[in-house]
């Protein structure tokens, strides 16, 4: 399905979302956008603004809304899954199983593992994920981006790219779907860890240690789950980590931010991946053994165990060792 065939299916009309369907249908690809509440599709339909997740940006005419599920995938080879990662299985379940499924959270399964791994395990074939520097804020207003597509299924990730590529929002392909996954995912973490040094008024070399060892720990475990370290050195990593860590558009770099500062980071509903993802990698890594101390110390601050001074004590008073 491109842009001669069936209309795309968007599956989740949160800020991300509605942001792909916008840019895609200003790229001359029809677009089925399904939210999950009727009462909510029905405003988006009538208003043709998501007031609530992406304000200031109008749907074009080529976005149909709809509530109804099997309505928006009929006929599609394809659809984008833009649900927050915690969505995801019970949407997959909902899906048949012929479908293509680009999964677009930045997040992980309920058990900790990948969600393309839970979506093969649900019994679909053509699986991909799209991840990359894209804040929806801007690829809504048609700013310039770059993304990933990555599927062990060359024909469905050049569906993707065929169907997304824009004058404004560039695709690229790759067959390292750990890699590309992975590095969307960890990003938000060392984006929470960003923000509390932000909070904390720690300073620019701090935040660039941090990032940088932030980088690290993704590379190692990107290499532990079978992903290159050439993809983390990519859009879908680097590129993501600058863009969250040091964006007034990331919630989770704010909410970093607000656990600093001792509040309850509040992001009027939307969804901060980074909080779940620090919880299921921590014991993760503690159960494998695996050393990933930002994600230790953000977990431990997040949940409030430790303060964000005693995250910075944890980082800082480890033992002395070469780069
Ligand atoms: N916002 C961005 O800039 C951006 C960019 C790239 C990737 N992402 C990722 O995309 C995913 C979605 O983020 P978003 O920014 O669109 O979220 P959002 O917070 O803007 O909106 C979430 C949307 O999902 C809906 N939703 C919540 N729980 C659901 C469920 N269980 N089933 C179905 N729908 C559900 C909500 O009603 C809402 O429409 C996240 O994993 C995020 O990390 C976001
Ligand atoms: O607002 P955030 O922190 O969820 O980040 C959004 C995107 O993932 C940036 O690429």
């Amino acid at each position: 399905m491109t842009r001669d065939g069936a209309a795309l299916p968007v599956l989740g009309a949160g800020g991300w979302g509605t942001a792909l369907a916008v840019s895609a249908a200003r790229g001359g690809q029809a677009v089925r956008l399904w939210a999950r509440r009727p009462e909510f599709a029905a405003r988006l339909s009538r208003e043709r603004v998501n007031a609530e997740y992406l304000p200031g940006v109008a749907l074009p005419d080529d976005v149909e809304v709809t509530a109804d599920l099997g309505a928006a995938v009929a006929g599609a080879e394809f659809a984008l899954v833009v649900v927050p990662s915690v969505g995801v299985p019970d949407l997959l379940a909902d899906l048949p199983r012929d479908l293509g499924v680009v999964l677009c959270a930045k997040g992980l399964a309920p058990d900790g593992g990948r969600l393309t791994d839970l979506a093969h395990e649900l019994g679909f074939k053509r699986v991909a994920v799209l991840s990359g520097p894209n804040h929806a804020e801007e690829v809504g207003r048609g700013l310039p981006a770059a993304t990933v597509v990555a599927s062990a299924d060359e024909a469905l990730a050049l569906g993707v790219q065929r169907a997304l590529i824009t004058p404004t929002l560039r695709v690229y392909t790759s067959a390292d779907v750990v890699g590309v996954e992975l590095g969307g995912v960890l990003k938000n973490v060392i984006a929470l860890a960003a923000g509390m040094v932000d909070g904390l008024g720690l300073g620019d070399n701090a935040k660039a240690a941090l990032t940088t060892r932030g980088l690290r720990e993704m590379v190692r475990y990107v290499v532990s789950q079978g992903g290159a370290d050439d993809t983390v050195y990519g859009l879908s990593g680097l590129g993501d980590l600058i863009a969250t860590a040091t964006s007034r558009h990331s919630r989770n770099r704010a909410a970093g931010e607000a656990i600093a500062r001792g509040e309850h980071p509040g992001q009027g509903g939307k969804v901060v991946e980074g909080l779940r993802t620090a919880d299921l990698l921590d014991s993760w890594a503690t159960a494998h053994g695996v050393d990933l101390p930002i994600v230790r110390a953000v977990h431990r601050v997040t949940a409030r165990e430790w303060t964000p001074a005693r995250g910075v004590a944890h980082l800082m008073e480890r033992e002395a060792k070469p780069e």
